[in-house]
């Protein structure tokens, strides 16, 4: 939405879609009120001599307004413009070139495989630098078809890639709603309520064991906290790229978890060694000697032995379990 659609909606919708202009008007010593009164017709109705008090004249006020709500726009539409992802290959670790030109779409995951050293992080790398063939690789990086901003690269605002790390190390002393809630409003995102009950709802959903909105985040477990962190991204974070290293089986339903992000119309890239959630993904990129070797699509008759794997998994996940209750394992 642009700026002038925004001053002819009323405050009551502003409010609620926007609670952070409270504080922007709060902060010039003025008091919005959830009415149906549309905001330029405030803005036109302030008193000339309680802004002068106030030190701020209308001109500047507005201004103001302006530049801040210009900021905040321009965040949701960064976030709405990747419809694609190009890799243009460069030269493996020998200097074979690559020879490929591989586009993703939100929605799709893809799967990044290969030894120790192969080359995972560097590719990861080279899609959150935008790579100009300026890295190791010479690879090139496209957004939707063509060079993209230099914003991608240097604003912290147009976060291109949003990384979900393998732990989570809770400091702070609040619930998890407080935690959540905290997140969104330092997004900015509109709506800020609505989110939070939503991210709290996923991440229950995602978890194996249940946790209340007032459970300190101190006290979750594992993967509790991982459910957590993966409803607040896929919730709140406006980056067009998700990376994620291994989503663990710590009492998480990665399934869910994928399916989640999926809706969000995120591309996702996975370093995964993992065969159930490699056949997840809708493509996976073999790494060697730090270039793309090959790029396997998932077939059907891949899919087919998924759920022979997820049986598999599941036998495994009950063996461990009765390790952890102190069974002996003598008898399977
Ligand atoms: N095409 C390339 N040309 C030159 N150097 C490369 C190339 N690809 C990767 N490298 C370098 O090889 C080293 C190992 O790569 P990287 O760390 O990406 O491996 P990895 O697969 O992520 O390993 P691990 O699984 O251990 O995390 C890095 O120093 C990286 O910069």
């Amino acid at each position: 939405m642009h700026y002038h659609d925004l001053l002819l909606q009323p405050l009551k919708q502003l409010l609620a879609d926007y609670p952070w202009l409270e504080d922007f008007f709060s902060s010039f010593g003025l008091q919005l009120q959830a009415v149906e009164q549309p905001l330029q017709q405030y803005l036109d109705q302030l008193d000339p001599d309680q802004l002068l008090d106030l030190g701020i004249s209308q001109e500047q006020l507005q201004q103001s307004l302006h530049d801040f709500m210009a900021g905040m726009l321009a965040l949701d539409e960064a976030a709405e413009k990747v419809e694609s992802l190009t890799i243009i290959g460069g030269f493996d670790k020998t200097g074979t070139a690559e020879q490929l030109e591989l586009t993703l779409k939100p929605g799709e995951v893809i799967c990044i495989v290969g030894p120790t050293g192969s080359g995972k992080s560097r590719l990861l790398a080279d899609i959150e630098w935008v790579a100009q063939g300026d890295t190791p690789t010479k690879r090139k990086v496209l957004i939707n078809g063509t060079v993209p901003d230099n914003k991608w690269r240097f604003s912290t605002e147009h976060k291109l890639v949003a990384q979900l790390s393998q732990n989570m190390n809770f400091v702070m002393d609040l619930t998890a709603e407080e935690f959540v809630r905290m997140h969104a409003e330092s997004r900015l995102v509109p709506d800020p309520e609505e989110k939070v009950a939503r991210i709290l709802e996923q991440a229950n959903q995602l978890a194996g064991e249940q946790f209340k909105p007032d459970t300190p985040v101190t006290s979750l477990s594992g993967g509790q906290s991982r459910a957590l962190m993966i409803a607040d991204m896929a919730i709140l974070s406006k980056s067009p790229i998700v990376l994620i290293d291994e989503i663990e089986n710590a009492g998480i339903d990665r399934k869910k978890a994928l399916e989640l992000l999926v809706k969000q119309e995120k591309i996702i890239l996975m370093a995964t060694h993992d065969p159930i959630l490699a056949l997840m993904g809708d493509k996976r990129l073999v790494i060697k000697n730090g270039g793309i070797a090959k790029i396997i699509a998932s077939s059907d008759a891949e899919r087919k032995n998924l759920s022979r794997l997820e049986e598999l998994d599941n036998t495994l996940l009950a063996l461990r379990n009765r390790i952890r209750f102190g069974e002996i394992l003598e008898e399977l």
